[in-house]
């Protein structure tokens, strides 16, 4: 099972942060200028103060209820504005940011696309889940907020320090003091909540997967009874979760129990100090008001830090996790060929309208076209522990034009390896494969993929009706997915309830394992493509259906160049030649009869299919 892998090095915040600049640019513009709006009105919410000031050593002083009303309307207006002009930013915002939101997630499912078929190996599903998910909402909620906020707090305090400082600066420095042991409180959490944090995010990618595991695999769980060991399994992962989530809120509450404390008690201080003033007359009752309000008005700005760094923190975390895997490297792009994929394009897509005959395809045999060669192929799986042999060693192959070859071997043989190279769903560790005297490394995977059709024996589908999973393969209209539908057998599509436009639903459960396969088969056929590799792709058919469906593919093999896994003489029957694979290697090639009778191996394991299909059809 894919295990999580370890995070990189840490970088500073503000350095990862930073790689967000990209997807923020196109939207600068609106997020300068809500960022501009909330600052004015913060920095609005300081002006009340001032107006407090000349309304108790003015109107109120003097005894004039015409000035307190106009005071008291000044307050109202102030008031309004403030909200007004957050509610303006807040406006600004919501849309650029979703669109944020949606070119991230969007580059990153691209992204997934393009990554080899090792990268997914290697990276539980439940981590690309959660990346795609919930670290992209922190990101959003991050820009939306925190980014926005820790600058108009900071503009906040600082003006209103200097208002103070100006009102009376012996207030002002008692007021000051707390910001010492506050700077440091921050930077000691800063560098504890990051690994809380990433923890966390972490631990929720684990958790999804566990998750999704067991959705798709509930016939298993419920078959086997094994719904209490699963609960319990994710108990115990959410209970790591949970252990983490209260580590980060006990850091939290002891930065808040910092930063709301020592500013409260520097309030008290300045309340006592400045009451005494005012007693001996060295100070107005108006700028006391007018100090307390200020100071009273910077809490919250004060209050919130704690939070935003705690948001800027697992934002930073989420857009790591998000470039770990933006920033692997995808499937290598090949640099020659571009013309020939065209023409290639080309090809296929005449071949599907149905404009090209087969007398009208390039020429196989004496012009260079000689099939599928491998040559001196070796391959290791690179998540492989070192020091172990290869699977595949030293293949050499060759599978003339027309001809199809069926591979047989023993079970972990290196079947399915070696047909998964053909497609480069993995590459070759050494050595080459051509198709027609081309290397497969030097055509462009687009030009390789439309020659190439494949069918595993594990039929995937997708959420999509009947006639969309099969034109996935190729193929453009009703006539290419009939023929299609005709070869695989499948024509049960036509007695869905929608016939061929019914939803299969997620994976295609909806459908018999046989069902799947014959879609699957479908697929692979629909583009008529030159060559197809197909990894024993009717084992969960019965022994009619695959005798039509073999009758069926005769036909179309007849014109294509095939590799076929194999476990059963009667898919066997279906090739010209049979290939041996065994400790890695190709041991023996020729008919199905001479290694029947020649070798020993092919012999035993012939005789032993329908015993070793049964370990596969319990
Ligand atoms: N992603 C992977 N990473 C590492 N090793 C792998 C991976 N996939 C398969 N292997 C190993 O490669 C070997 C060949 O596996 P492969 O699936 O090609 O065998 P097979 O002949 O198709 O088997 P079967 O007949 O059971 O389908 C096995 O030892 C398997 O454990």
């Amino acid at each position: 099972m894919p295990t999580t892998p370890s995070p990189p090095e840490p970088r500073s915040v503000v350095r990862t942060l930073l790689r967000l600049w990209p997807y923020v640019r196109p939207v600068r513009a609106r997020l300068f200028t809500a960022a501009s709006i909330a600052i004015v009105a913060s920095c609005i919410g300081l002006v009340i103060p001032l107006v407090l000031k000349w309304m108790v050593d003015g109107p109120i002083a003097d005894r004039d209820p015409a000035g307190v009303w106009l005071g008291a309307l000044y307050l109202l207006l102030l008031g309004l504005a403030e909200a007004l002009l957050f509610g303006l930013r807040r406006w600004l915002v919501a849309r650029p940011l979703a669109h944020v939101e949606a070119e991230m997630r969007a580059a990153l499912y691209r992204h997934l696309q393009r990554l080899p078929v090792a990268f997914h190996d290697r990276w539980p599903s439940g981590q690309l889940l959660s990346r795609a998910t919930t670290d992209l909402m922190l990101l959003r909620m991050f820009l939306a907020f925190p980014l926005t906020f820790l600058l108009v707090n900071g503009v906040t305090i600082l003006v209103g320090v200097i208002i103070m400082l100006v009102q009376d600066w012996t207030l002002g420095l008692v007021i000051l003091v707390p910001a010492v042991p506050v700077l440091i409180t921050c930077v000691v959490f800063e560098k504890r909540y990051s690994g809380a944090a990433r923890l966390a995010q972490d631990q929720v990618g684990d958790l999804t997967t566990v998750v999704e595991e067991s959705v798709l695999g509930v016939r298993i769980i419920k078959g086997f009874g094994r719904h209490r060991s699963q609960a319990r399994a994710f108990r115990e992962l959410s209970g790591k979760l949970r252990g983490t989530e209260l580590h980060k809120a006990r850091l939290l509450a002891t930065i808040l129990g910092v930063i709301v404390t020592l500013p409260e008690l520097a309030i008290g201080a300045a309340l006592v100090l400045g009451a005494v003033r005012v007693a001996d007359g060295s100070l107005s009752a108006g700028t006391l008001v007018a100090f307390l309000s200020t100071a009273l008005a910077l809490r919250w700005p004060v209050d919130s830090i704690g939070f935003l760094l705690a948001m800027s923190q697992e934002a930073a975390t989420a857009t790591a996790r998000y470039f770990e895997v933006m920033d692997e490297e995808p499937e290598s792009r090949a640099t020659t060929g571009g013309r020939a994929a065209g023409a290639a394009r080309a090809g296929a897509a005449a071949r599907a309208a149905g404009t090209l005959g087969r007398h009208d395809r390039p020429r196989r045999g004496g012009d260079g076209r000689d099939g599928l060669v491998f040559h001196e192929v070796a391959f290791r799986y690179p998540d492989a522990p070192s020091g172990t042999a290869p699977v595949l060693d030293r293949i050499d192959l060759h599978i003339r034009p027309g001809e199809s070859l069926a591979l047989v071997g023993a079970t972990g043989s290196g079947k399915t390896t070696l047909t998964a190279l053909v497609p480069r769903l993995h590459e070759v560790t050494s050595g080459r494969i051509t198709l027609d005297g081309r290397d497969i490394t030097e055509m462009p995977r687009e030009e390789l993929r439309s020659r190439v059709a494949v069918a595993f024996e594990e039929p995937t589908l997708f959420s999509a009706s009947v006639g969309e999973n099969v034109l996935m393969g190729g193929g453009s209209g009703e006539a290419d997915l009939e023929r299609a539908l005709a070869v695989a057998q499948a024509d049960f599509a036509h007695a869905l309830p929608q016939g061929v436009d019914t939803q299969v639903g997620e994976q295609g459960l909806s459908l018999s394992g046989g069902q799947r396969q014959r879609l699957a088969l479908a697929r692979a056929v629909v583009g008529r493509p030159d060559f197809l590799v197909l990894d024993d792709p009717l084992s969960a058919l019965d022994v009619h259906t695959e005798a039509a469906v073999e009758a069926a593919l005769r036909r179309v093999l007849a014109d294509t160049t095939a590799l076929i896994v194999a476990h059963r003489p009667s898919t066997v029957l279906l090739a010209d030649r049979v290939a041996l694979l065994s400790g890695g290697r190709i041991t023996a090639v020729g008919t199905h009869h001479e290694l029947l009778r020649d070798n020993p191996e092919y012999a035993h394991l012939m005789s032993g299919a329908p015993a070793g299909r049964q370990e596969d059809e319990r």
